[in-house]
């Protein structure tokens, strides 16, 4: 890695305050004293940040490679060949099937809202404010879903070509690792059956589900662009799911919000994948687990040249699961957990769940909007 100087107002590692994630062992996981030990480690770190890294989860080094290696071609092709594969009305219903080109977000606020009137409001309040200059974002992303006989599509020629290789990768991930994290959440809470969030999770292809591979390619851009967008690379968010899988990223970026409201960076590594939970596992467990605030930040001044790519696993319920809070765990209950504080409704399905999660999301925009406040929160 280069060791450039930073100049003194640039984050660098010199200055960046690092996040001290817990590492998981999943090779410990296969003896019943190994589970438990992995499970009292992640008590605290789920619930304080709602991130974690685990490590030894045995997926071979080379899928992960090729992973990577899809990621950079497909990211590579001229603009027009992916363009078709963009579907702006069905993202902004939250079918975020496809990809996204450079631009489509505006750094801190959210005002791409095509579907509704809401989105006209939004246009509207914005447009009465003098913005000297549009954030945009400098990411584009490419959302592979789950092949399920609901999400089935063509995919550009890079991803259609190992459409299979990718299938089986994603159904890895969620048996090695998405499975033995819930069993984990299970211990730790002490239910009566630690495995039972894993049934709504399965990977078989005959269960749809929101799952989704996310490829992504940041570009480096000049460090003025940067500093005009507040450094940020991506706005603060959370993530909508049961547990985000960020796969080794050596070019550091991500950012998480811990309790005491500052902003620390995810170390750069080599292996590993970076856990996070998302907002439907905090919310059927009374938000014990965290669905931490992440956003991502332009690279440090040693790394700010760099392209950044990213692939990442989110695990969503399948369709068929309905909302259902874990009330019989012992610690939530020591710990007079308040379920349901935010009003979620248990017993819709998990579909009904995320249009719901959306609306609100849309809701606190046009809250933030009309207090004329930069809304900087925001879902993925
Ligand atoms: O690029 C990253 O490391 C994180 C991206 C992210 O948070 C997201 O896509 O939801
Ligand atoms: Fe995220």
């Amino acid at each position: 890695m280069p060791s450039a100087e930073a100049p003194p107002d640039r984050p660098s590692y010199k200055n960046i305050q690092w996040a001290e994630l817990v590492e998981l062992d999943l090779s410990l996981f296969d003896t019943p004293e190994g589970r438990q030990d992995l499970a009292d480690q992640l008590k605290d770190a789920i619930h304080t940040s709602g991130f974690f890294v685990v490590k030894n989860f045995g997926i071979e080094e080379e899928k992960i490679e090729n992973e990577f290696k899809i990621c950079k071609e497909l990211f590579e092709l001229p603009l027009e060949e992916k363009l078709p594969f963009h579907f702006p009305e069905r993202m902004a219903m939250g079918d975020i099937r496809g990809y996204r080109p450079i631009g489509s977000k505006l750094i801190g606020l959210e005002i791409r809202m095509p579907d509704s009137s809401l989105g006209e409001l939004l246009g509207l309040i914005m447009s009465r404010k003098n913005f000297k200059k549009e954030h945009k974002d400098n990411v584009q992303f490419y959302n592979v879903p789950k092949h399920d006989g609901v999400h089935d599509m063509k995919h550009p020629a890079p991803l259609q070509d190992n459409i299979d290789e990718i299938q089986e990768f994603t159904k890895e991930i969620n048996e090695k690792i998405v499975h033995k994290i819930l069993t984990l959440v299970g211990l730790m809470l002490e239910l009566p059956n630690p495995d039972i969030l894993i049934k709504d999770h399965k990977s078989a292809q005959n269960v749809p589900s929101e799952d989704l591979l996310r490829l992504m390619r940041y570009n480096a851009i000049p460090v003025e662009d940067s500093d005009a967008n507040n450094g940020l690379y991506a706005a603060s968010h959370v993530d909508f799911g049961t547990l985000t899988c960020s796969f080794r990223q050596p070019v550091a970026g991500l950012q998480i919000l811990y309790k005491d409201d500052v902003w620390r960076w995810v170390r750069p590594m080599n292996d590993g994948v970076v856990v996070n939970a998302g907002d439907w596992l905090a919310a059927v467990t009374g938000r014990w687990c965290r669905s931490g605030l992440h956003r991502v930040h332009a690279p440090p001044a040693e790394q700010i040249h760099l392209d950044r790519h990213a692939v990442i696993f989110f695990s969503r319920p399948n369709h068929d699961t309905i909302v259902q809070c874990v009330r019989d765990s012992p610690v939530l209950q020591k710990m007079g957990v308040k379920w349901n504080e935010e009003g979620i409704d248990e017993g819709l399905n998990s579909q009904d769940f995320m249009r719901d999660w959306i609306a609100r999301l849309k809701r606190q925009q046009v809250k933030f909007a009309l207090m004329e406040k930069v809304p900087e929160v925001h879902g993925r």
